[in-house]
């Protein structure tokens, strides 16, 4: 346990934004960059962030996870604009916020090239600071309760330093976005760049890829389809759920805030993954079989976010419990499936 980013902090000024923005001929509009926005949780941000007229929305993605699909309704659209970028690339656009979120999030997705993802991680995350540096801009970072490893210190608040393996199968990803934290905070000292700091815990909601990986997109696309829910052995792993809508209200908090953070943003409604098969198999198709199968090394056997932060900071806690938010996700499950609901 130690300190939580409060003291870490800088005097220094932020760079300054172009000269343009005091131009009187200068839209005030405010130019938004989402990494990773053709994803889930980003395209989620982007519908958020294009409903304020004020905002233009740039899109920088690499399609390994998200889709154009997740935004097509803002293709074409003047306050948007969307471009296939990777962000292990340098960048140079003008921008006055970033949402960095470009990382695959799915253990499948983030193992299947473990040097990508530390790539994009750690020279991701340096491109996309070394712009906030040359235009001035804040930038936020979607980092992850898997910063917490198999955490020994049970819920987790932001003051844990956490348990990681950083030699196993998950460290491209967990010690990747360690070293993404660290990244932000060395250029919020040395450069005096406005940072911010999310600390997500899993979330789901419509638009996850139906092959996804993650547990809760699987057992919903399992129901759905009549194939057994896959509960990795023990079974008492737990989780704690966010729902999507929930999650992009904290992140714009957090961005629009004055606290650098780290800051936990999910729910701390706890399930093990035996009871949240229980659940999806009553809700969705109680006559589906539960099959206990194989896990994975290393994976984490509790997580809960103390969300005390979040709610002091940001004024922010969730209002969707996991039994309203699956039937969203089941409904959007269906129509992709093709398996419309019978009365
Ligand atoms: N969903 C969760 O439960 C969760 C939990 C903790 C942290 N996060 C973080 O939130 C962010 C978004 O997660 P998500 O669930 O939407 O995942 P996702 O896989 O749906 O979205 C990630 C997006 O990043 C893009 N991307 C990946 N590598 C890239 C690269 N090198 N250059 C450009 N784009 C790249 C993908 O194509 C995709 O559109 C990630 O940073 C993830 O680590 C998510
Ligand atoms: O079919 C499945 C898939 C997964 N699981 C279990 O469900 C739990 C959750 O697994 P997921 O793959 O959904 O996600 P994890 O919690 O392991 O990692 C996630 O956590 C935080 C984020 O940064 C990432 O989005 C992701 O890495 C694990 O205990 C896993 O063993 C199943 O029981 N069955």
């Amino acid at each position: 346990m130690a300190n939580d980013g409060e003291n870490q902090t800088t005097t220094k000024p932020p760079p300054l934004p172009s000269p343009l923005r005091f131009s009187k001929f200068f839209q005030s509009n405010m130019r938004i960059l989402v990494t990773g926005g053709a994803g889930f949780i980003g395209s989620h941000l982007v519908d958020k962030l294009m409903e304020n007229e004020k905002n233009e929305v740039i899109v920088a993605d690499n399609y390994f996870t998200g889709s154009k699909d997740n935004l097509k309704k803002w293709i074409g659209h003047p306050r948007f604009e969307l471009i296939r970028h990777d962000v292990t690339e340098p960048l140079l656009i003008e921008v006055d916020q970033i949402y960095h979120l470009a990382c695959p999030a799915s253990p499948i997705f983030y193992k299947y090239n473990p040097v990508k993802t530390i790539k994009t991680n750690v020279i991701g995350t340096l491109n996309m600071l070394g712009l906030a540096k040359r235009v001035g801009a804040r930038i936020l970072l979607t980092s992850t309760s898997e910063v917490y490893g198999d955490p020994l210190i049970h819920p987790q608040p932001e003051t844990y330093w956490g348990n990681v393996n950083p030699i196993g199968v998950r460290s491209c990803y967990d010690e990747g976005k360690r070293v993404a934290e660290t990244l932000m905070f060395d250029y919020h000292r040395q450069h005096g760049i406005q940072i911010r700091i999310a600390r997500i815990f899993n979330t789901y909601g419509p638009r996850m890829n139906i092959d996804d990986g993650r547990v809760v997109s699987n057992f919903i696309a399992q129901a759905l389809r009549g194939e057994p829910l896959t509960v990795q052995k023990p079974g008492t792993q737990t989780r704690s759920f966010c729902y999507v809508s929930d999650m992009v209200d904290g992140l714009i908090r957090l961005m629009e805030g004055e606290n650098t953070g780290p800051v936990n943003i999910g729910n701390p409604g706890e399930f093990t993954m035996l009871e949240l098969a229980e659940t999806v198999k009553e809700l969705i198709n109680p006559g589906i079989e539960i099959k206990m199968v194989e896990n994975t090394p290393d994976d984490p056997r509790q997580r809960k976010p103390d969300i005390s932060k979040a709610k002091e900071l940001l004024g922010w806690e969730p209002k969707v419990k996991l039994r309203d938010g699956l039937p969203l996700m089941e409904e959007d499950f269906r129509s992709r499936l093709g398996v419309p609901k019978r009365n």
